[in-house]
């Protein structure tokens, strides 16, 4: 059975089962499949990584976000292929604003050294939670193969030699002069295979598949961290697993919010395609082309409003 959260029915998963026997690791598993197929998200709890390491690098992202524009401005790059791009926050009256910065993470010794260093012990808290959140990324991925009775090994070490880009985002509180643009991030869905997700408030939100409508994806759970399902597991699941609709919304006056977006793809060039064990010509046919990280990019810097999912779609 999945368990509903406190504020809505985004299933939640308890990794501490995990400990018990291997029954309940084959309950997780079931959990997880159940969560990938219905709403293409998840809590996660009791994942073991720790609240201080959690908090020490939300401390260390405040520092960062909170420098004047000239320690910062040195980053800002519209060039998506840059591995460390820095956003200030785009005004404007229409679209949602926030400030974020994009950091490539893996390997991690080739990208490191070109990581924010102020606060000085920026590149340290962010590359160990950073770590933190693609090992657990990659377990998760082993109970969702599973789930898809394939081996839980699938594109394994694929995944784990693929591109790692963490994204930090920093939403101001929302003031009487912002109220007449919005703060936070439009309706997409992610490119990745899966993204793991850490916020400190409220502010994402999700669209069940069955009503379109948007419901909040935050728990209560201190630490607890989500699971979202990206364009690229809808891929290689054969549209078993489709890729979650989110978008966010600030929605307190008083706390600037932050979130720490862990996104696992393959490498830039490596094409993902429908997992062969899950075709079948007639029952269910291939129903996405093959493409690769690099070709959701170029569709990203083509400026076309589409989904990059419609475009491969068969
Ligand atoms: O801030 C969040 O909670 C999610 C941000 C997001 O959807 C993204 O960076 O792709
Ligand atoms: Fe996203």
């Amino acid at each position: 059975m999945v368990v509903a959260a406190d504020n809505m029915q985004v299933p939640v998963v308890d990794f501490s089962q995990l400990q018990n026997d291997s029954h309940s690791k084959s309950l997780v598993i079931k959990q997880i499949g159940e969560a990938c197929g219905s709403f293409g998200v998840f809590h996660v709890i009791n994942h073991g990584i720790s609240e201080t390491l959690i908090q020490q690098a939300m401390d260390v992202n405040s520092s960062f976000f909170g420098l004047p524009l000239r320690n910062k401005d040195r980053f800002i790059s519209d060039d998506i292929y840059k591995p460390v791009r820095y956003s200030p926050n785009q005004g404007g009256n229409l679209g949602f604003s926030r400030e974020f910065l994009k950091l490539y993470a893996h390997p991690f010794d080739v990208f490191v050294s070109s990581w924010p260093d102020n606060p000085p012990d920026y590149r340290e808290k962010m590359g160990r939670l950073s770590m933190e959140m693609k090992k657990l990324g990659v377990e998760i991925l082993e109970f969702i193969m599973e789930s898809l009775n394939l081996e839980a090994t699938y594109l394994k070490s694929n995944i784990e030699e693929g591109m790692h880009i963490v994204a930090i985002n920093s939403y101001p509180p929302i003031s009487t002069e912002s109220e007449m643009k919005k703060i936070g991030v439009v309706p997409h869905t992610d490119h990745s295979i899966i993204t793991i997700l850490l916020q400190t408030s409220a502010g994402l939100q999700v669209m069940d598949q069955k009503t379109g409508k948007y419901e909040s994806a935050f728990s209560e759970h201190k630490g607890s961290i989500q699971i979202l399902v990206g364009e690229h597991l809808e891929v290689l699941s054969n549209g078993k697993y489709k890729a979650v609709r989110h978008q966010v919304e600030q929605m307190s006056r008083d706390e600037t919010r932050l979130s720490v977006a862990s996104f696992l793809s393959l490498g830039m060039d490596e094409v993902i395609e429908p997992a062969v064990e899950l075709v079948d010509d007639e029952e269910r046919p291939k129903r996405y082309k093959g493409s690769s990280l690099r070709d959701f990019l170029k569709h990203l810097a083509s400026g076309e409003s589409k989904p990059f999912i419609e475009t491969i779609r068969i």
